[in-house]
């Protein structure tokens, strides 16, 4: 079903994780395969050594597997985010699921803040970073759950190669109130398909 597109954002975001919530496990389980085995052939996922990806919570498109076998890839470095004030998170590098990783804001489990930060010296171009989101459109609008922690992150890191992960219900006809601030993903991979910035 589609969004009538004169909703605001709120509730947009309402009815996103409502819909979102109602998913059966089995149809997730198999929307994340298919959404990441896409991204490793489309992205050049196998030539980015660095890798920012967010951990998955709540009824979000599931990371937890992608997250741990890119753990076990040689030279790939991993980071997570770390929500650290209004607006502002930043990203730790993780080597194991188990242990790096203790509940944070929102339940959602952080890194430890005496974990490696992702270096301000890497360039943009070898890293990848897999965003999450509530809603977007078919010109690769987002919207997230309002906390403009991405849009403030990435405002930092114009040339990194932002690929968004949703379920294909997640896509609406069209975001509203985009504002200049709001930064949009390079690609938006779901089950079904996957849009590129134009
Ligand atoms: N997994 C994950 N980690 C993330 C984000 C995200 O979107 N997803 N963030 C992106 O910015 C930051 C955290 N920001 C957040 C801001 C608001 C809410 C929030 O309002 N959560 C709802 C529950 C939503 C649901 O059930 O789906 C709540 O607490 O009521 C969550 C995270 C950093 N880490
Ligand atoms: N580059 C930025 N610097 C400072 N504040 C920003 C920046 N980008 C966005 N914001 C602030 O964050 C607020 C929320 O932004 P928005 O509604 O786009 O969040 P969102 O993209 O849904 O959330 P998130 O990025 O956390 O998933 C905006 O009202 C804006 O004031």
């Amino acid at each position: 079903m589609k969004k009538a597109i004169n909703s605001d954002k709120s509730d947009i975001r309402k009815y996103i994780k409502k819909i979102r919530n109602a998913i059966p496990q089995e149809y997730s389980d198999m929307a994340q395969q298919t959404i990441f085995n896409r991204i490793s052939h489309i992205t050049g996922l196998a030539e980015k050594t660095h890798i920012l990806c967010y951990v998955s919570y709540s009824s979000e498109v599931s990371t937890l597997r992608f997250i741990d076998e890119a753990l076990h890839c040689n030279g790939k470095h991993i980071y997570v985010p770390r929500v650290e004030g209004n607006h502002i998170m930043n990203f730790y590098e993780i080597h194991d699921m188990s242990t790096g990783l203790v509940p944070g804001a929102y339940g959602i489990p952080e890194p430890v803040a005496s974990a490696t930060k992702f270096p301000d010296n890497v360039p943009d171009r070898e890293a990848l970073m897999i965003v999450p989101g509530l809603a977007f459109d078919a010109d690769c609008n987002r919207i997230g759950y309002g906390g403009g922690f991405y849009d403030t992150y990435l405002a930092m890191h114009p040339d990194m190669l932002k690929v968004a992960v949703a379920f294909d219900c997640q896509i609406i006809d069209s975001c509203p109130d985009v504002e200049v601030t709001d930064i949009k993903p390079d690609i938006i991979v779901t089950e079904k398909r996957v849009i590129e910035r134009r």
